[in-house]
């Protein structure tokens, strides 16, 4: 199963989508040491379906999809449910596979089956035990890391086989860290990433977890998800300091307008590619980039797509200072030390006097770019970027 449907089947895999071995919602991969010489009667399948949960290497997602696709056969018969819409893409993938088996009897599809399993079982020594993924991290668990450690609190990012994408769970995650930061002790809260980059903005499989209210429903949601988020940066109270390790892009740089400290390596840069993907501006970006750097690097920017290296970033003033990479982490962290020291209230208060003239305008520019986002979600423009993407044709 090669293209599209291979790349599908991997999301099938991935945190937004499901586990590799969820055999509740994917009963096909069950797993039964059955001879292949043999034909398999309805005990062996049904001991094969339930014995998956003693594979110990997840089979990889081909072989899931023609599991999955030979137990639908074997038990309801040739494919007999309507083909999903193109944006349902787990379900395509899956109902695919399905309907390649065609007329194939459903006494064969079963001996198949088992064959399958069974030929799986060979190279798979089995156990007990089902592990979930080493390399999964599971929304809402390991995907971010909060510290809190001389006066400051870190928020990390850490999705680093996933370049930090963020997910639908590390938004909310997110605005429950900055909640509980701006409560802590901490005189400072800093926002970073793991691995070489520091974030490569929304997870573009967002996208494909399309609720039964259809695209306009996820459009609203993400609306409201994406203005609750904002918001918080807006309101938060304490300095807000991005260590910006790598490179970032769309909401992770929009949203630097909103922190009092941007520091980065040298090896960082700065991409807000929304035009390429049919989307517009967020993150009070339509404001606050024009403002730091004018309307016409912040077109350059937010309008064509140009990416700015750490250096022109900080010419331009969204990076307050750049770093060697070699030396970035340690100059940069005696530094956050040191400012973490300063009376805590005395900081908290000039921010906010710095910040709180603007707060009810950035407020007021969030809701509108957020609802202007909603439709663009919407737009042909933008499905057909994100099916490029994760279609593997198009990345940027
Ligand atoms: C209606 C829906 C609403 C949803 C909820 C909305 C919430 C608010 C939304 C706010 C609006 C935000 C807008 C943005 O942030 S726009 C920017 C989006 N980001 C991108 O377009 C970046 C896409 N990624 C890339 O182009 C490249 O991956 C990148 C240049 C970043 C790195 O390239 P490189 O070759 O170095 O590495 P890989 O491509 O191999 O990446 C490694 C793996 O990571 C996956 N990856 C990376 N970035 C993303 C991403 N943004 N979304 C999903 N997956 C990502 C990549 O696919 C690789 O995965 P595999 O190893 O599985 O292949």
């Amino acid at each position: 199963m090669a293209g599209v449907a291979g790349r599908l089947a991997r999301l099938w895999c991935s945190g937004a989508l499901s586990s590799p071995l969820q055999v509740t919602r994917f009963p096909a991969l069950q797993l039964h040491l059955c001879g292949p010489a043999m034909r398999a009667s309805q005990k062996d399948f049904e001991n094969a379906t339930n014995q998956v949960k003693l594979l110990k290497k997840d089979p990889g997602n081909e072989v899931k999809l023609k599991l999955y696709a030979l137990y639908k056969q074997a038990t309801e018969g040739p494919c007999n449910v309507p083909k999903p819409g193109v944006l349902d893409f787990i379900n395509k993938a899956k109902w695919d596979a399905w309907n390649a088996l065609g007329s194939l009897p459903k006494e064969t599809a079963r001996h198949n089956y088992v064959d399958l399993v069974s030929s799986l079982s060979a190279s798979s020594e089995s156990s007990i035990q089902v592990t979930p993924a080493a390399d999964r991290k599971q929304p809402g668990s390991d995907a971010l890391v909060v510290t809190s450690q001389d006066g400051i609190t870190t928020i990390t990012l850490n999705r680093p086989d996933k370049k930090n994408a963020l997910t639908t769970q590390m938004y909310h995650d997110i605005m429950l860290a900055l909640e509980a930061a701006s409560k802590d002790d901490s005189a400072i809260t800093v926002l970073t990433g793991n691995g070489d980059y520091y974030c490569s903005g929304n997870d573009l499989t967002n996208f494909t977890d399309i609720p039964p209210g259809g695209v306009e429903e996820k459009a609203r949601s993400g609306a409201v998800l994406l203005r609750d988020f904002v918001d918080r940066f807006i309101d938060f109270p304490k300095p807000l300091v991005a260590v910006v390790n790598g490179p970032a892009v769309g909401i992770s740089v929009t949203i630097l307008g909103l922190f009092d400290i941007v520091y980065a390596t040298d090896r960082a840069t700065f991409h807000t590619p929304f035009s390429h993907l049919g989307q517009s501006p967020e993150g009070c970006s339509s404001y606050t980039f024009p403002k730091i750097m004018g309307p016409s690097k912040a077109t350059e920017m937010l309008v064509f797509g140009k990416k700015l290296t750490a250096r022109e970033a900080c010419t331009q003033g969204l990076v307050t200072e750049v770093f060697p990479d070699s030396t970035f982490q340690k100059e940069v962290w005696v530094r956050l030390k040191a400012y973490s020291k300063l009376p805590p209230n005395a900081m908290r208060i000039s921010k906010q006097v710095i910040r709180n003239t603007e707060k009810e305008k950035l407020h007021a520019i969030n809701a509108e770019e957020s609802n202007i986002l909603r439709e663009r979600w919407l737009s042909d423009e933008c499905m057909n970027a994100v099916v490029s993407f994760l279609s593997k044709k198009a990345k940027l």
